[in-house]
């Protein structure tokens, strides 16, 4: 774990939104987050189910698929040697060294997928065709990310379905043996470094013939096979049991020291967030609400909704028998269901009236040294200036009783 303070952070994420066209509705799965990510550093984003977060990796990454598309916003990204590369030919894409992802042609994007951008996935499964070995897997994504290095103008794009992971698979995903005898070296390489023993001959083995934990490992061999810059991992171990969940957290770690790469962490788990990350930002309805380092985040929560998830910690020795949820649900992210307010008044026991008034702007509490999109943050809280549940109850009968009185009409 390394706290950076340079001052050019690796990936600058500004007013991305990101949207899905619905038989319902138009869905504000992200609604004009910022962010910005350090090098060498595990930053987390964390929030409940159906909060944005894998929306934003994906997004992030330019996969978003038709219903959806990214409406506003820019994914920065310093990278001199891709601006060296690509530069000529996409001017419109580059300020210094940063290119703008959101600006680059799909297929130049495309040859960034594996080589300077890799994810890892819950299920591992996904990831790999199961008809081939996992050491020829690997060996072909160690091959196709050369040639997407070695030529970013020209990467082939061989897309097939297994699942989210098509994102590696435009590039990777073999569909006959044909690698190298080095290529396959360097995937044993690769295996072995991820912790797998006897890679030499786990190496000739079929996806199904691997555990859950041990496949983990040969997806996260099989993203470094490009030597990414940064790492995307969407809810990484959520699928596995503790122990071996925290192993794999672990090796991320030490995979993260020695390469040096950035890891993007996405994950509904607070616990995995302490154990992990340098920074984090922490997501509700579409929205980044609070962020800041590890450490000013977990001491000096301000947004109630962050103090609501730290008061229901999980614990990965899983001596903590149960996650207190947060009273309430993630509202709708349809548009024409958003209040115009705070989109957490409802479910907060802080709400004042100007919390439904209008939503609130990024500040920073007197008290705190880091960002939160909440009135807290400027205003000092009084408990008399809170609502109480009697108010959104009869709130919520008042709507009822116009809805009904509407109805009657
Ligand atoms: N293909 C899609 N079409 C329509 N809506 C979508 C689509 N993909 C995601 N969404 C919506 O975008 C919102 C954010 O979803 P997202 O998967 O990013 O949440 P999350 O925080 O990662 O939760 P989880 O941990 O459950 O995946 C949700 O309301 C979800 O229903």
């Amino acid at each position: 774990m390394s706290v950076h303070t340079g001052e050019k952070p690796l990936l600058r994420v500004e007013g991305l939104k990101t949207r899905f066209f619905t038989e319902e509705g138009q869905v504000n799965a992200v609604d004009g987050i910022d962010l910005s990510i350090n090098d060498s550093e595990v930053f987390g984003i964390v929030g409940e189910s159906g909060s944005g977060k894998s929306v934003t990796a994906l997004s992030v990454l330019g996969l978003i698929e038709s219903p959806g598309r990214i409406t506003d916003g820019h994914v920065w990204y310093r990278s001199p040697e891709l601006v060296e590369s690509i530069g000529a030919d996409e001017p419109s894409a580059v300020d210094g060294e940063y290119v703008d992802l959101q600006a680059l042609s799909p297929r130049v994007r495309r040859t960034l997928r594996g080589t300077h951008f890799s994810m890892i996935f819950q299920d591992p499964m996904s990831s790999f065709n199961p008809s081939l070995t996992v050491g020829e897997q690997i060996a072909e994504a160690v091959e196709s990310q050369q040639r997407a290095r070695a030529n970013p103008r020209s990467v082939a794009s061989r897309t097939q379905g297994y699942g989210l992971s098509s994102f590696i698979m435009s590039t990777v995903m073999p569909s006959k043996r044909y690698v190298k005898e080095e290529s396959l070296d360097r995937a044993i390489e690769l295996l072995e470094m991820v912790g797998i023993p006897d890679p030499v001959l786990r190496a000739e083995e079929y996806p199904h013939e691997f555990s859950g934990g041990m496949l983990q490992r040969a997806m996260i061999a099989q993203a470094l096979a490009g030597e990414p810059n940064v790492l995307i991992a969407d809810e990484p171990t959520t699928a596995l049991d503790v122990t071996i969940q925290a192993q794999v957290l672990d090796l991320l770690l030490e995979l993260q020291e020695e390469t040096g790469m950035t890891i993007l962490l996405i994950t509904h788990n607070l616990g995995v967030v302490a154990r992990m990350c340098d920074r984090l930002g922490v997501m509700y309805a579409g929205e980044i609400v609070e962020r800041g380092t590890l450490h000013d985040v977990f001491n000096d929560p301000v947004h109630p909704y962050t103090q609501g998830l730290l008061g229901s910690i999980p614990d990965l020795d899983g001596t903590r028998d149960r996650l207190q949820p947060i009273a309430g649900n993630v509202p709708s992210l349809l548009d024409h269901e958003m209040p115009d307010r705070c989109f957490f008044a409802d479910r907060c026991p802080k709400a004042m009236q100007e919390c439904l008034e209008k939503p609130p702007e990024f500040g920073i509490a007197e008290s705190s040294s880091h960002a939160t999109k909440c009135y807290l943050a400027r205003t000092s809280y009084d408990e008399t200036d809170a609502l109480t549940e009697d108010y959104f109850s009869s709130e919520t009968a008042e709507t009822q009783q116009i809805e009904s009185d509407g109805g009657t009409q």
